[in-house]
């Protein structure tokens, strides 16, 4: 419970109407989520206006409204806070609702088209192993301790995030890292959080429906940095061609990582197996249990972020050497037959050319790569070409399926998927809708040593088709598959 007025510290108010002094017993900005004594916020989404509820939110107890334009008519007794935007003007509230949770402990985000959950989670594994209370904000779950939280999105809405990071200072938390998704920095639900460091992992090809321009959609991943105070650090992958441009404008204290330029964090890959990789990092020689040199640059990023948390070297990359990451990437199992199966969430195309390159770098020579790969629904369609053209890139046979087809029809994304298939490439290519028959399909085509790769829905429990979610696990069907095989 808060005074309204309390509640507004930092709000940039154009127009108030009614009194500031009424509690409020939470915040909204969803209508079917309002209760007496809610303070409901209008925001202008991507499919509907928030402005359009704000009856029915009164209607169900909401005794304030936060909004960009007034309505024509007011209601007595309901008081009207005009912003500009009222995203924005959300986080702050949320902020001072919840007292500030992410000044309490260091927070730690992590943006980039690629390796945000494995970064957060391995940042997660190494500082629970070091010994300290951490949560985590990731897309496979949210985590307090050991409690985990099921997540909905990789960065929650402005209250969920309060919300989350208070539970954790209430659980006595020293640490959180979380991803920061493009989305929520350009849907502002990252405003009001301190941070107390930025990491970032690479940009290349993804939600262009979102950004409609990659220009934007590298401003959404700036702009994160733009916002840092000066006490937090900002550590980029400077390998990465936009890597640069994340410190152009930050007031924070600008650290580099790289595998192959000149930088504050150094590592260099001096074997890459399927048993793990053997990395010099800063001067010292570790062997990983993870696998491809874009997790060198995930175990770099994390060591760097250890170091600039003023954690202890040896004990950093001793732990480090025995962690495995998080579920569903790269996730390796060996079939009786000694087919080797692979899960793994590459569900954009430079994911998938790395997880691929990877495996074709560290195969013995003569085993084919089957690739199973859709393309989610409702998600930028021009990555559905490239990716299907990458996976008949680097392997032997392609079986084209579906992921998550959402509220689109799956022959409809195979068929946008096919025009990245040259006729050379087509004799390689097979369409089977039914995931499961796929995986089915490359399981009997698989000689051993073979390796099939899954990809795109990594940890994902779930297919979603016309909306409808049902029970779906790659990796529990390879097993069973691979099981039939013994
Ligand atoms: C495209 C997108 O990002 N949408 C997010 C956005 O919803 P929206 O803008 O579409 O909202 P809307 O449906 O237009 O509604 C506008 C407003 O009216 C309100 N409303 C609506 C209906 C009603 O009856 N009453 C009501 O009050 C809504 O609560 C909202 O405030 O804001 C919502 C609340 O925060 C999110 O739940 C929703 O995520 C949807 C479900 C989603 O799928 N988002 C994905 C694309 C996403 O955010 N992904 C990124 C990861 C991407 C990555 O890097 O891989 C993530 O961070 O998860
Ligand atoms: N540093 C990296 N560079 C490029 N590709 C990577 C990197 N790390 C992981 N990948 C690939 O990208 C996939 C997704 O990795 P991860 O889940 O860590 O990324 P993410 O940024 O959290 O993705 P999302 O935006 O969906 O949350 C992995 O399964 C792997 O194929
Ligand atoms: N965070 C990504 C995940 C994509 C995973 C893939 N399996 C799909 O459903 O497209 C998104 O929501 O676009
Ligand atoms: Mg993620």
């Amino acid at each position: 419970m808060a005074v309204l007025k309390d509640i507004l510290y930092g709000v940039a108010l154009e127009q108030v109407i009614g009194s500031t002094e009424v509690e409020i017993a939470q915040i909204a900005f969803d209508s079917r989520k309002v209760a007496s004594q809610t303070l409901f916020v209008a925001i202008k989404g991507t499919l509907t206006d928030g402005h359009a509820y704000i009856s029915l939110a009164i209607e169900k107890g909401a005794h304030a409204v936060v909004l960009e334009s007034l309505p024509e008519h007011v209601v007595d007794g309901v008081t009207y806070l005009v912003v500009a935007n009222s995203a924005k003007a959300l986080g702050t509230i949320a902020a001072n609702f919840y007292d500030h949770p992410s000044s309490k402990l260091k927070l730690v985000g992590v943006t980039g088209t690629n390796g945000k959950t494995s970064v957060c989670t391995l940042l997660y594994q190494l500082f629970r192993d070091l010994g300290y209370k951490v949560g985590l904000i990731s897309t496979v779950e949210n985590k307090i301790n050991d409690a985990i939280i099921p997540s909905t999105h990789t960065t929650p809405d402005q209250v969920a995030l309060q919300f989350l990071i208070n539970s954790m200072i209430d659980a006595g938390c020293d640490y959180c890292f979380m991803e920061v998704s493009s989305h929520a920095v350009a849907q502002h639900r990252i405003e009001g959080l301190n941070f107390a460091g930025a990491v970032f992992t690479n940009i290349t090809h993804d939600h262009l429906d979102f950004h409609l321009t990659f220009d934007n959609y590298l401003k959404a991943k700036k702009t994160f940095f733009d916002g840092l105070n000066k006490s937090a650090f900002a550590l980029t992958n400077i390998d990465d061609k936009n890597g640069e441009v994340m410190l152009q404008n930050t007031k924070a204290y600008k650290k580099s990582y790289a595998l192959k330029t000149l930088a504050d964090f150094k590592a260099r890959v001096m074997e890459n197996q399927f048993s793990g990789l053997h990395l010099d990092i800063d001067g010292h020689e570790v062997y990983m249990k993870m696998v491809g040199s874009f997790n060198a640059y995930n175990l770099l990023a994390v060591y760097a972020t250890a170091m600039l948390l003023e954690q202890d070297k040896i004990k950093v990359l001793t732990i480090l050497s025995r962690l495995s990451g998080a579920e569903g990437r790269f996730d390796y199992i060996v079939a009786p037959n000694k087919v080797v199966g692979i899960v793994d969430y590459a569900h954009t195309p430079d994911a998938l050319r790395n997880v691929l390159s990877t495996i074709d770098n560290i195969r013995n020579g003569n085993e084919s790569i089957i690739t199973i790969i859709g393309c989610g629904g409702d998600r930028d369609k021009t990555k559905r070409p490239v990716m299907a053209q990458t996976a008949c890139d680097w392997s032997h046979k392609v079986i084209l399926t579906s992921d998550n087809p959402r509220s689109e029809n799956p022959e409809d994304i195979i068929k946008d998927m096919q025009a990245g298939v040259t006729p050379v490439n087509q004799r390689k290519v097979l369409t089977i809708i039914d995931r499961r028959e796929a995986i089915k399909t490359a399981c009997h085509l698989a000689q051993p040593g073979d390796i099939i790769l899954l990809a795109g829905k990594g940890h994902e429990k779930y297919q979603e088709i016309k909306g409808l979610r049902t029970d779906f696990d790659d990796k529990k069907i390879l097993l069973d598959q691979f099981n039939l095989l013994a």
